[in-house]
């Protein structure tokens, strides 16, 4: 039988030439135990895709679009990133052999995932203005220069996070009543109802999981078009928020998260910075879990939802956490106490431990 993995689903994926690949998906589905207990959850789990070769869920899309790019001969890829998609698009360009650009908003990107971006060899282009407005700029380039764009405006990004609802289903051995991920331009959330509806097609399962969708409090625009039952997203122009990679006012997939959302009886529902930081840190210390901000944004939504009386306390739910902790050290540095420093010696270190 097959490993967990992206390409055992090959037969649902449009690629015909051996793949890109570093070996991406099979990821960890982990019971939160603790986290259940405490918000009155019994059958919480997280799907961590931090532990994808680059840190985070975007390798899924990457594998796909990378191997699309080589399979139309395209010479060159680039983005616009938060920084997960560009250290992954990096990252996987190397693994093909051809060349990437980046385009990154100034100031607002997390360092791990610039040194990513850096290292593999990307031309990193660090712009004085917004996600959104790089995204502008990349479309733009890409178009009037045939270079191949690798946004999640891109379906074959999408094909590829698809998976991510194939391996939970076949980790649990059964349909989870629903499923929360952290939504920035919408991409995850479209995917992974797009490869449940294929599956519901197939009738190879015959439910779908309610898809719910969690924003920043200060980047909501998808909240906003859910909870005041807008017939499409309105951009927000000055999204703000800690977590830097759903920091996105103008989601390119929207539409299709709106889609997702209301055809599956989801929710959408935003949460504060410090309810996503205080999350980061309850995932690390209470489940040891390690995630990026932006990530604990999923279980922090599921969390003020329960409190709100929105969910079945029976509900199977697994929550999409989506990057690494290492992402993101300098926002971790920023909220805890400094290491205790002390003189080299056993009687300092023992007074240091009272
Ligand atoms: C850790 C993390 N969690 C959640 C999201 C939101 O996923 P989408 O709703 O599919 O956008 C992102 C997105 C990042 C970028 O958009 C980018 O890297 O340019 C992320 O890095």
């Amino acid at each position: 039988s097959r490993p967990l993995s992206v390409w055992r689903y090959r037969e649902l994926l449009p690629v015909d030439i051996p793949p890109v690949t570093l070996q991406e998906g099979g990821t960890p589905l982990y019971h939160l135990k603790r986290i259940g207990e405490e918000i009155g959850l019994k059958n919480l789990y997280a799907k961590h895709e931090g532990m994808n070769p680059t840190g985070s869920f975007k390798d899924r899309g990457m594998t796909l679009g990378v191997s699309m790019a080589i399979q139309l001969n395209m010479k060159m890829v680039a983005c616009a990133s938060t920084g997960n998609t560009s250290a992954s698009l990096a990252a996987y360009a190397a693994r093909a052999g051809i060349p990437s650009v980046v385009l990154l908003p100034a100031g607002k990107v997390a360092i791990g995932k610039v040194a990513q971006a850096l290292m593999h060899g990307a031309r990193v282009i660090s712009i004085n203005g917004n996600f959104d407005r790089a995204l502008e700029m990349v479309h733009e380039l890409c178009i009037s220069h045939g270079i191949y764009l690798l946004n999640s405006v891109n379906p074959y990004r999408l094909e590829g996070q698809k998976t991510i609802g194939y391996e939970v289903i076949d980790q649990l051995g059964y349909v989870p009543d629903r499923i929360v991920l952290p939504v920035g331009n919408a991409g995850n959330i479209s995917a992974v109802y797009k490869g449940l509806t294929e599956w519901l097609d197939l009738g190879w399962i015959d439910t779908i999981p309610k898809m719910t969708g969690i924003q920043a409090a200060g980047s909501a625009p998808v909240v906003r078009a859910i909870q005041g039952d807008l017939p499409s997203v309105v951009p927000d122009a000055s999204p703000e928020t800690v977590a830097t990679a759903i920091r996105i006012g103008a989601p390119v997939n929207g539409e299709k998260a709106l889609i997702a959302i209301r055809k599956t009886g989801g929710i959408a529902e935003s949460v504060t910075d410090e309810e996503i930081l205080s999350m980061q840190r309850d995932l690390a210390r209470l489940e040891g879990i390690g995630v990026e901000p932006a990530s604990a944004a999923s279980v922090a939504g599921i969390k003020k939802l329960q409190e709100i009386g929105m969910i079945d306390s029976d509900e199977e739910i697994v929550c999409v956490v989506t990057g690494h902790l290492l992402k993101d050290p300098q926002t971790v540095i920023a909220q805890c106490s400094p290491p205790i420093e002390i003189d080299a010696t056993l009687p300092a270190l023992l007074s240091a431990l009272q």
